[in-house]
């Protein structure tokens, strides 16, 4: 096994939520390419440590609040790196290039991820994705009510949004689809169908959510080049489907024991922690979780929460 290389990486944000990047001198390693912030973290140094002294090096900036995003590990063949990613929520100073590389401040969705190293793709999507999912509850039957609370959900802030309504008929799951479609593009939210890919199709859509079921029949990552994938998911085999079939996101359930499987055993944040690290790829955790909860699960390598009772506003 050869050594790993344990880098800090920074993803700081201005008001208007540009991240900053830099450009890798064209003599080092992935040369010319853009980067977060960031570099090797040292002997006996602490993460925290590490992320400091780093964007304090490269930035001139002092970190004041930071929280993990993502561990990437990557092996490109002549080293392995694990890019430990973490947003910097509040820091003191202008950021400028104090090692005389460019920088650029871009959002998310205008990263091109061809122009980063191939390590750092997973950080580029964790980047676009908002800490909360919204998996709709009960009555899909009654669509009125249930756009009316669609509506109050994306007027609180909700960003993404699993639209599973497994009781409908396919033809009253695409009206009730174009409809939640529309109050989404309205508020900026993505709208991801949780159904049969070939029935959904010819659904306007930003994504696909596939149930476990369907992840592990499918033998190429379905939908459009730009839709948005992720999967539901049990177990480490189910996560590593999600891995092979080149997914944006995946769904780990149960974390806490919940009333719409109460048969399942809870994972607890010790198992969700160690089954995520290795994978190359966002994961929320579900599973009797609430927004209250979000500042753990972020703790344990969480993208954020996946909730259905937890954020469907109540009636
Ligand atoms: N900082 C940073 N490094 C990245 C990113 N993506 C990625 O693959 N890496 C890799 O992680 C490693 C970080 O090394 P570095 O050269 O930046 O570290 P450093 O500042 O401590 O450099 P040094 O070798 O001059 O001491 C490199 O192999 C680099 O290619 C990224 O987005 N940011």
């Amino acid at each position: 096994m050869p050594e790993i290389i344990h880098v800090m990486v920074g993803a700081l944000s201005d008001a208007r939520g540009r991240i900053v990047v830099s450009k890798r001198p064209d003599h080092v390693h992935q040369g010319g390419l853009w980067e977060f912030p960031g570099g090797k973290l040292e002997s006996g140094e602490s993460p925290a440590a590490g992320l400091k002294r780093e964007l304090a090096e490269e930035l001139g900036i002092q970190v004041r609040a930071s929280r993990p995003l993502i561990r990437v590990h990557h092996d490109y063949g002549d080293r392995h790196v694990l890019l430990d990613v973490h947003r910097v929520d509040d820091y003191a100073g202008i950021p400028h290039g104090r090692e005389g590389q460019p920088l650029d401040w871009l959002t998310p969705g205008d990263m091109d991820p061809a122009a980063f190293p191939a390590a750092d793709r997973p950080i580029i999507t964790a980047l676009r994705l908002p800490t909360l999912m919204l998996i709709t509850g009960e009555d899909p039957r009654q669509p009125e009510a249930f756009l009316a609370r669609l509506r109050d959900a994306l007027d609180a802030g909700v960003r993404l949004v699993q639209l599973r309504a497994h009781d409908l008929s396919a033809s009253d799951y695409a009206s009730l689809a174009q409809a939640a479609f529309e109050l989404c593009e309205r508020q900026g939210a993505q709208l991801l169908l949780n159904r049969d890919p070939a029935e959904v199709a010819h659904i306007a859509r930003h994504g696909l959510h596939l149930a476990s079921p369907t992840l592990m029949a499918l033998a190429t990552r379905p939908g459009r080049s730009n839709d948005l994938v992720g999967a539901s998911c049990h177990d480490p085999r189910q996560l590593a489907r999600a891995v092979e079939l080149g997914l944006d996101y995946a769904l780990l359930s149960p974390v806490k024991p919940t009333a719409t499987h109460p048969e399942a055993d809870p994972l607890g944040w010790r198992a969700f922690s160690d089954w995520v690290d290795p994978l190359p790829l966002p994961v929320y955790a579900l599973g009797g979780l609430t927004a209250d909860d979000l500042n753990e699960a972020v703790q344990h390598g969480a993208q954020g929460i996946a909730a259905i009772r937890g954020l469907w506003p109540a009636s």
